[in-house]
């Protein structure tokens, strides 16, 4: 790996919820100011695709709406050139076929920044990565395709955590932070990425599955004393499969993460939810009930409220 190649391509491969929220922000900063040497690649499909290659990609949002228009919009990596920097925002139960249409894709100095849910994505990747910078990351916003070519965020300030790849500690992350300065990205760097990933993870595994297990929003969730001691249980038994791993999570996170929730516009649905709602049983429910099920036999950590409200969603699921 070489020190800080500067970043002119860039490519956001699934342009859903999160890659279309980051994608409109960085086409539209780049339609509007044309001494930023930087250029934006979409991966998006189906009509969502046709859309965005008719009239561009429109994030709407409390404060405003706006348009950006790539340089390209394709549904085949290989028409673009390669990428210098890589935005990774499918679902997690697409992450495979993504990374196996990125890997030709990859040199040394490609930066690979995974915005998807999980505690564990870095490993996903990197079992199939040997070349590359991957960056762990986590991300706090509220957004989903509205209709095609339209993305409508709904809470959440759109704050990028992000830290070193294990693999290459001493990475220097400045192309990358003078990339998220000129586009208005709001982002931190960490050192050690794991306590902020653990901490959105404890969040998102339990409202994901607390909103799809009381088939209610975060707000109403947040509101409900039933629901939210189901989400505390939950983050809980994720707070002890962290510390089992060695992750020192902020003190006082649990009580952090459910004041948090109730911060998010009343009516926001998790993304699990959605997807439930619209796709069934194609959804990130592995992401989050088997994952901490898997985590916490390894380690010997008890799950039993995951258990039980993640083997209700599924016999919910199976019965439809
Ligand atoms: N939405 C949110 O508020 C948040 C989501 N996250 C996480 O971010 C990740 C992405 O979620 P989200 O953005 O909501 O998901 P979306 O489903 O909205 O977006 C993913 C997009 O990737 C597309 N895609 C997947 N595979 C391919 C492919 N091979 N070629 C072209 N396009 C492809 C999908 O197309 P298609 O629709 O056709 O499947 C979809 O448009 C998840 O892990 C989620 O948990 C994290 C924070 C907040
Ligand atoms: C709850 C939310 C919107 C917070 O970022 C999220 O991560 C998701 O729904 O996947």
């Amino acid at each position: 790996m070489d020190e800080a190649k500067k970043i002119h391509n860039i490519c956001i491969y699934g342009t859903g919820g999160i890659g279309g929220y980051f994608g409109a922000k960085i086409a539209h900063t780049c339609n509007h100011d044309q001494t930023l040497a930087y250029d934006c690649f979409f991966v998006a499909r189906g009509d969502h695709l046709q859309a965005i290659r008719q009239k561009g990609i429109t994030l709407i949002s409390e404060e405003k709406t706006i348009t950006g228009v790539p340089a390209a919009a394709t549904d085949h990596m290989d028409d673009l050139p390669d990428p210098d920097l890589i935005f990774v925002c499918v679902k997690s139960y697409d992450l495979d076929g993504a990374v196996k249409a990125i890997v030709p894709k990859i040199h040394e100095n490609t930066i690979i920044l995974p915005l998807l849910n999980g505690a564990d994505i870095y490993e996903r990747i990197r079992k199939n990565v040997a070349t590359g910078v991957i960056l762990p990351a986590c991300v706090y916003v509220g957004t989903h395709i509205q209709g095609p070519g339209v993305i409508f965020q709904s809470g959440g300030d759109g704050k990028i955590l992000f830290g070193a790849d294990p693999k290459y500690e001493s990475f220097d992350p400045q192309p990358v932070t003078d990339f998220f300065d000129a586009m208005q990205i709001n982002y931190q760097w960490r050192t050690d990425p794991y306590p902020d990933i653990w901490s959105k993870y404890l969040f998102i595994a339990a409202f994901a599955l607390a909103t799809v297990f009381f088939n209610k929003t975060i707000g109403e969730v947040a509101a409900d004393p039933k629901a939210t001691q189901t989400a505390r249980e939950i983050m809980k038994e994720i707070q002890a499969i962290a510390t089992a791993k060695g992750v020192e999570l902020p003190e006082h996170i649990i009580t952090k993460q459910l004041a948090m929730a109730a911060q998010f516009p009343y009516d926001t649905k998790t993304s699990y939810q959605r997807d439930v709602a619209s796709k069934g049983r194609v959804n990130e429910g592995d992401l989050y009930g088997g994952t901490i099920l898997r985590q916490g036999a390894e380690l010997g950590v008890s799950t039993p409220v995951t258990r039980s409200v993640y083997s209700a969603i599924q016999d919910r699921l199976s019965a439809k």
